[in-house]
Order: C-alpha cells, then structure tokens, then sequence
C-alpha cells in the first residue's frame, strides 16, 4: 500500500471553522494528505471577529509536537498563529529538533478582522529564529510591509520585500495580493533566482476569511506529497482560486472559503 503523505500544522483554532487549524484540516484532507495539528491558542471566532483567545502555556505545544513527530512523522509542516515570542521560538526550536521540513510559514500577524495573532514582542524571534527556517513564507502585504518595516506602494517595492525576506534566511517567498485592488489577484514568488506571478482573476466576494490559512496550508499539502516547491506553489494558489470562486455566503461578515470548490474541475470559475 502506498504511504499517505503527513503535514503538520502549528496554529491557532478557530472556531469558526474558516481559518486557522480548522482550514488546515480541510485543505489537507480535500487534497489527500493526513493532517495533524499542534494547537497554540483557541481564539472565540466567528465571520465577525475575534472574541476570545486563549493561549495554551508552549510547555503544551512542545508535547503536542513531540507526540506526532517522535511516533506518526512528518513529511511537510505549516505555521500559523504563533501568538507569543515563547512559542515562537519553542516552535522554531522543535522545527529543528524533529526535522519538520519542508516548512511553510504563514507570517500570522492580525485577523481579517484586526484582532492581533501575534504578540509584537514575538518580532524578534519570528525574524531571527523561525523565518531562517522556512522553506517558504508567504506573507500578505501588510505582514510583508511590518517584517520589512517598508511601505510596498508598488511592484518594484514587492519585489525588493522579497529580496528582503529571502535575505533574512528564508529559502523562497510568496508575497500574496489579495489586500492590492487590481483585477487580477496576483501573488509574486521569489526562490532566490527568480521572480514568478502567480495570477488569478479577482472574485468580487467579501467572503475571504482563511484565504491565507488555506494557501499555505495547500503548499504544506503538496510539497509533503513530494511536488517542487514551485509546483507546490502555483497548485495551491489554483486551489485557493477555486476555495475563493466558490466562497460560502454564511454569518453576517467575512465568511469561509470552499475547500471542496476544486473539484468543479473545468466549471471552477463559475457562479
Ligand atoms: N478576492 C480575491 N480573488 C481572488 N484571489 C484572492 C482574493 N483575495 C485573496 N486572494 C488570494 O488568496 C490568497 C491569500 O491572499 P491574502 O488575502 O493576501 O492573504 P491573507 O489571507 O493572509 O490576508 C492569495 O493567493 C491571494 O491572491
Ligand atoms: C486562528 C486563526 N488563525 C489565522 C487567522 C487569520 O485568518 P484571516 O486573515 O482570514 O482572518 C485567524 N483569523 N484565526
């Protein structure tokens, strides 16, 4: 029998069900991958905000992550909400010490909503101990702009922020644009050689909570089932594109993507 690929996510949980662990899962599991999860927070969420957090002691997010990678293994990992310097740099640490590459990190900063994920203090350690790690980091503009400390206004300034971010030790960088306004939405990926777009049309829906989450948990997917780190990018911005054309109307604000919408195959862009 063959072996089923194993990812790993390190995140908050979201109640909600639209982001966090809880879109990690769902992405892992639409794309045939075994998901685990080592949980740092559980936040109190919903399509309107955030409402609770609460932070586990890193002392438990230390077991969970020995727990799945002394016994079950890991072939990709993926990060999330780190919510404090002291996970942050356990979570860098552990990384290390199990191996749990390749790893994707997703910069988690601020929710759609504007509830801070991570504390400021955690910059530091974020910088220097966990994105020299990375085997990818894909930060939205703002996450991009407050790691650099740069205002990205325009393509050249996206394209230096990831220069920027691959010099701080990151293998490659995918800076996403879904905050931008163009009618394309457009993510730029940079290995270090060169610069590749990764485009989509834009879909005009205010339902995009957990766009993040579920991008690069989809990298997280295919590179555990062996794709290139290029492959892997440009699949999972296709199923995100799909997640995204298929957004589900539900609660009264932000609402989740669709993780089954890749399946529509050739209809993926229709209503
Ligand atoms: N309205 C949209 N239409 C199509 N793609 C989008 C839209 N909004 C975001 N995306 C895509 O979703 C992914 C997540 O982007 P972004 O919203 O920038 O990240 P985050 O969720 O971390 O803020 C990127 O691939 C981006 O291009
Ligand atoms: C637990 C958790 N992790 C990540 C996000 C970011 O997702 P978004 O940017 O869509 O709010 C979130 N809202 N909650």
């Amino acid at each position: 029998m063959t072996q089923l690929a194993r990812a790993l996510t390190i995140a908050g949980s979201d109640s909600g069900g639209g982001a966090g662990i809880q879109a990690d899962l769902k992405t892992f599991q639409e794309l045939r991958v075994f998901g685990m999860t080592a949980i740092t927070a559980v936040t109190a969420q919903n399509t309107l905000g955030v409402f609770d957090v609460q932070t586990l002691p890193a002392e438990a997010v230390a077991k969970q992550l020995d727990a799945v990678a002394t016994d079950i293994g890991v072939d990709a990992t993926k990060t999330g909400m780190l919510a404090n310097a002291e996970i942050t740099a356990l979570v860098a640490r552990k990384v290390k010490e199990h191996q749990l590459f390749p790893l994707v990190v997703d910069p988690v900063m601020v929710s759609t909503s504007g509830h801070l994920l991570l504390d400021q203090a955690a910059r530091k350690q974020f910088i220097e101990e966990l994105i020299p790690l990375a085997t990818v980091i894909t930060p939205n503009i703002p996450e991009a702009e407050a790691l650099t400390e740069t205002p990205l206004t325009d393509l050249n300034a996206r394209k230096q922020a990831a220069q920027a971010l691959h010099a701080l030790g990151a293998q490659s960088v995918v800076i996403k644009g879904g905050h931008l306004e163009d009618d394309e939405a457009v993510d730029l990926f940079y290995d270090g050689k060169e610069f590749v777009f990764l485009r989509s049309p834009r879909f005009d829906t205010p339902h995009t909570h957990g766009t993040g989450c579920t991008l690069s948990a989809a990298i997280a997917a295919y590179l555990a089932r062996g794709f290139t780190l290029a492959n892997a990018v440009s699949q999972a911005k296709q199923f995100i594109s799909a997640a995204i054309s298929h957004a589900f109307p539900l609660g009264n604000g932000h609402g989740p993507t669709n993780h089954w919408a890749h399946r529509l195959g050739g209809e993926l862009y229709a209503d």
